[in-house]
């Protein structure tokens, strides 16, 4: 069984778009989790743009099944991680202004100074998880850090499939496969989908969590809309 993490920036995007507190990022959370999602998964941003970094605080006291913290380690953001302590921190080598995470780690480049991150956060009884491309040498290298999990970056597979590219698979399964040999948990995020999820869970050996966002919300809101404006329909009759 592989756990699913929602990934709630997209919430935090809606709400500071108003500046209010709609909708409210705190009973989502709590909602996602009633509904069986057993992990909740943040990314703050530098610039805060979605979660804020008082938001990681305030859902350290609703997250009562896995919370994942992710971002790139600079000083700020370890440091909310070491306060908020939550189940697992995923390491994410996005530059500053990225736009959304687009790279996985160069693990044999980045070994001593991911060793080093790998080693406080174990200190301080937080799970690891790195974020990687589906590159054997990669996957290698992640296991020489320390880690104890890597999250497949998996962009280029919902790209590829979508075009009808089932091939797309291949390297995945085959770094699932090496990771399961050294020992490494697998996870895997970025623009899974619900056209996409099944035959990646069909295809990658001993996945154990998946984080997904931005196609979450948005079938959200495809799936709901329906029911909403008739609602909307009833009380204006
Ligand atoms: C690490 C990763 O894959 C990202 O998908 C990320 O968590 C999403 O971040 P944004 O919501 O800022 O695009
Ligand atoms: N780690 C990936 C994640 O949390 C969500 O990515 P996406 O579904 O928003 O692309």
């Amino acid at each position: 069984m592989t756990k699913l993490s929602v990934n709630i920036n997209k919430i935090a995007t809606l709400r500071n778009s108003r500046g209010g507190d709609v909708p409210n990022l705190l009973q989502v959370a709590k909602d996602v989790q009633k509904f069986g999602a057993e992990g909740v998964t943040i990314h703050p941003r530098p610039d805060e743009r979605h979660i804020r970094y008082q938001d990681a605080r305030d859902l350290v006291n609703v997250v009562y099944t896995e919370f994942n913290i992710e971002g790139n380690p600079m000083d700020n953001f370890m440091k909310l991680v070491f306060e908020c302590k939550p189940t697992q921190v995923t390491l994410v080598p996005d530059a500053v202004d990225a736009l959304t995470s687009n790279a996985g780690w160069d693990t044999v480049k980045h070994k001593s100074f991911l060793q080093d991150v790998i080693t406080e956060c174990r200190l301080q009884g937080i799970r690891t998880s790195i974020f990687v491309d589906p590159v054997l040498e990669m996957i290698e290298g992640a296991k020489v850090v320390g880690t104890d999990r890597i999250e497949l970056y998996t962009e280029e597979f919902a790209t590829q499939y979508g075009l009808g590219n089932e091939k797309a698979i291949i390297p995945y399964t085959k770094a699932a496969e090496l990771a399961s040999e050294l020992g490494l948990g697998i996870n895997a995020g970025h623009d899974l989908s619900l056209d996409n999820i099944e035959f990646f869970k069909n295809n990658i050996p001993n996945l154990l969590e998946v984080s997904i966002g931005h196609a979450l919300i948005s079938e959200s809101l495809y799936l709901g809309l329906e029911n909403v404006v008739n609602m909307y329909i009833r009380k204006l009759q």
